[in-house]
Parts: structure tokens; sequence; C-alpha cells
């Protein structure tokens, strides 16, 4: 297996308190890999780590086939702004930031490709409306039309699905599985462990520390998932970091 990314001893903290703790995993390439775990088990931080956005305060992520990786990241719903006065073009246009830059034009080929991207979500017709009369549902499939545009080699997901009908997260999962066709390293924070087991082949099971990784249904076991549940009921959010080194 080539790892798109790779974890080393990962510790994540808040104002000292570990959100994520000595994590070290591989992230297969070209493979789409589930992130689940109880809440506050710091799939969201991990995944904000990959990212960039939030420090790691040990350890290191690697890209080891590329020294930075074009990764799109779409954020959970509620991290997202729906106020910002812009079309939903222009926002999807945004996929192309890196290309047009600060004050470029968007050229013939962007506007098309986003068009083509709109029609790929099923959104072909609302281009000029304002993202803030979008339902959550219609959002989303926006947001989706950005990350096409944008074309990215690492996709990460913060919960996409979450209060998206059935009929758009059908949608949307269609085009996860064209991602994987297209051998693009995909990573998505879950917690239907059905949709994980029809989708992802892999999957990292989280609880502030990894509990397992690996093939969907060799990572969650019915023990592995109990052990997960267990470690999330004796949290001790004022715990500090530990310092295996310091320590020895
Ligand atoms: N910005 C922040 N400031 C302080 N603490 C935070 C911050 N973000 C997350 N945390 C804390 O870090 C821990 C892990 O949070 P995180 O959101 O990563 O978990 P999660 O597994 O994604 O949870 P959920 O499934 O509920 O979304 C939680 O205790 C949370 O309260």
């Amino acid at each position: 297996m080539t790892a798109a990314l790779r974890l080393v001893d990962v510790t994540v903290a808040y104002d000292r308190h570990p959100a994520v703790h000595h994590v070290s995993v591989e992230i297969p390439e070209g493979a789409c890999t589930a992130i689940v775990g109880p809440n506050g088990a710091g799939k969201s931080t991990l995944l904000k780590a990959m990212v960039g956005l939030v420090r790691a305060v040990q350890g290191r992520i690697e890209f080891p086939r590329r020294t930075r990786a074009k990764i799109a990241y779409l954020p959970q719903q509620s991290d997202v702004d729906r106020t910002f006065p812009i079309s939903v073009l222009d926002m999807v246009l945004l996929g192309r930031w890196h290309g047009i830059g600060a004050f470029g034009a968007a050229g013939a080929a962007d506007i098309d490709g986003a068009m083509h991207a709109i029609d790929a979500v099923g959104l072909r017709g609302f281009e000029q409306r304002p993202l803030s009369t979008l339902s959550a549902g219609q959002f989303q499939r926006a947001l989706f039309a950005r990350m096409l545009l944008q074309d990215a080699e690492i996709i990460l997901l913060d919960e996409p699905f979450n209060a998206i009908d059935a009929r758009t997260t059908a949608d949307l999962l269609a085009l996860v599985r064209r991602w994987r066709e297209d051998r693009r390293t995909v990573v998505c924070v879950l917690h239907d462990l059905d949709q994980v087991r029809a989708n992802f082949p892999h999957a990292l099971l989280m609880a502030r520390e990894l509990i397992a990784a690996g093939p969907t249904e060799q990572a969650l076991t019915p023990a592995n998932l109990l052990r997960a549940r267990a470690m999330a009921e004796s949290w001790d959010d004022t715990a500090g970091i530990c310092h295996p080194s310091a320590a020895a």
C-alpha cells in the first residue's frame, strides 16, 4: 500500500488538553477511508490537522509522494458561513482560486468547468442563485461542485451527509464513488456505520487515540467499537498531554 498521508505520533491539543493523542497511521493513496468514532473522539480535529487548520503539538504529518499535495477540504456545515453574499456560480469558481488568484478574472474555461460541475451535482439552473437562498442539501451540492472544480488529489470531508436528505446523500455518494474510480484519496468523517461499510473500504476508528485502522470489516469489529465507546465514557477533558519521552 502506498500512503497518501502519513501521521507519525500526532497529538493535537486545545488549551493543552489533547483532542487527538499520539496517533500514528497511514492513509492509503487512491482509496476511500472513513474516520469513525464516538462524539468528541477527535475525528474533526484529525481532519483539520491533515489540512493544516490546526497544528500538531507533537508528531508530524507527511505527504510521502509529494512535498505538498493538492487538498480539498469540506468542513462540517455548521462551520460554513451560508450568508456570504455570493452566487452559486461564483462560489463554485472559488474552486479555481489557485489558478485565478485574488485579482484575476475567471476565463471561459473556468466558467465552463464550473457549469459542468454545477450540472454534475444536479444544480443546473441555480447558477445565479444567491447561496443564502439554498436549502441545506442544495448548499452541500454546491460545495461538492466547488470540490469537483478544485480537482484535488486528496479530498477531506467532515460529516458531509449530516442533516442531508436521502436523495442528496445518494447523489453525493455517487460522486464519492467517482472520485474512488479516479483513484483519488478520499478521507471522510462519518457516523453512519452502514454507509461506511457500503462505501468505504478502509476505516480508521478514533477515540482520541487510534483504536484501529485497516480494511473496514477488520477495523470496525464489535470488540473495537465497544472499546472506543468505553474509552469515550471514561474521558477526562481536563487531562494534559502525556510526553512519553519525558516520562521515561
Ligand atoms: N476549537 C476548539 N476549542 C476547544 N476545544 C475544542 C475545539 N474543537 C474541538 N474541541 C474539543 O476537542 C475534542 C474533540 O473534538 P472533535 O470535534 O475533533 O471531535 P469529533 O470526533 O469530530 O466529534 P463529533 O462527532 O461530536 O463531531 C472535544 O472534546 C471538543 O470539545
